[in-house]
């Protein structure tokens, strides 16, 4: 994989912007009966800049606060905000990235990430422009001739990354991005994420099962707990960066990861527990 270029000054993103606030969020699925809350009492501050990884159990709502925060999904009592602005719906100033590209497949690796900046700005040059400044920054200006198919799903997904940030978005929103992936390509794109945020230093919230993924990439560690939602653990990673795979044998490391382990291992107890009991009452 080639090295991401630099992104040129005058796409950086403006410092200082990109603040998350989630506040005393609560969030439920269904009507009448069938109602239920998935996420309760969620507060969530996030600097502007930062890396938040979110960890927990499945079925514990991890991706229904992200998809809240994409604001795809409403929220039923609390206060989700982006730099003071209440989130109202889905907006270009988030950008997401699902565990499946969902790239246009008839559409080339250009046209698939000059799209968004083609409707905010109506110039094809401009937006082609910027496509290949994020085709570059993910080392893929070599494929922007090329369709989805004709790629790997590491390459697939760095398109959508690219694709993401083209919108330059305060917010980038990952929801196992690298879940479907091979451990060898996942630990490449791993590094390759990091090189890009490092350029491109916008705020970002990263959903992953994997601890040792969430501990390599983030500057937090937010694991949560299940039946409702709610965060258990707010874990610092004082780990310097830039980091190379070899941190992950550093004392700290596995401090980190033995503390997020036992929260999980708890946490998923208990919704096991709780998915028996809901069974045998049921
Ligand atoms: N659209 C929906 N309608 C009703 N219930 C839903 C909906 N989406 C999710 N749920 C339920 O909300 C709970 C949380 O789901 P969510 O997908 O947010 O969890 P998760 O932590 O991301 O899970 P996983 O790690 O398995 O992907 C689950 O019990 C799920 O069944």
């Amino acid at each position: 994989m080639s090295p991401p270029l630099p992104v040129p000054t005058h796409l950086a993103p403006t410092p200082g912007r990109g603040r998350l606030q989630l506040k005393d969020v609560s969030i439920a699925y269904g009507e009448g009966a069938a109602r239920r809350t998935v996420v309760e009492r969620f507060d969530l501050d996030v600097e502007p800049g930062e890396f938040v990884c979110v960890l927990g159990p499945s079925g514990c709502g991890k991706s229904t606060v992200l998809n809240a925060v994409a604001g795809f999904v409403p929220a039923a009592r609390g206060l989700l905000e982006v730099d003071g602005e209440t989130i109202q719906g889905p907006g270009a100033d988030r950008g997401m990235v699902f565990q499946q590209a969902t790239l246009f497949p008839w559409k080339s690796v250009l046209e698939n990430v000059a799209f968004g900046p083609l409707m905010s700005t109506g110039s094809t040059s401009t937006a082609e422009q910027t496509a290949r400044t994020f085709l570059s920054l993910v080392g893929l200006a070599a494929f922007e001739k090329h369709y989805p198919s004709e790629l790997s799903g590491g390459m697939q997904q760095r398109v959508g990354i690219a694709r993401a940030l083209a919108n330059y978005p305060r917010v980038l929103l990952m929801d196992e991005p690298f879940g479907a992936l091979d451990a060898q390509t996942r630990a490449m794109m791993q590094e390759a994420l990091l090189n890009i945020w490092a350029e491109f230093r916008t705020t970002v919230l990263f959903i992953t099962h994997d601890i040792e993924e969430a501990i390599f990439l983030g500057d937090r560690v937010v694991v949560m707990s299940a039946n409702p939602g709610r965060i258990v653990a707010d874990i610092r990673v004082d780990i310097p960066r830039p980091r190379t795979p070899e941190v992950q044998f550093s004392e700290t490391f596995l401090a980190i990861k033995r503390e997020c382990f036992a929260h999980i291992r708890s946490e998923t107890l208990k919704a096991f527990a709780h998915q028996q009991n809901a069974t045998a009452l049921s």
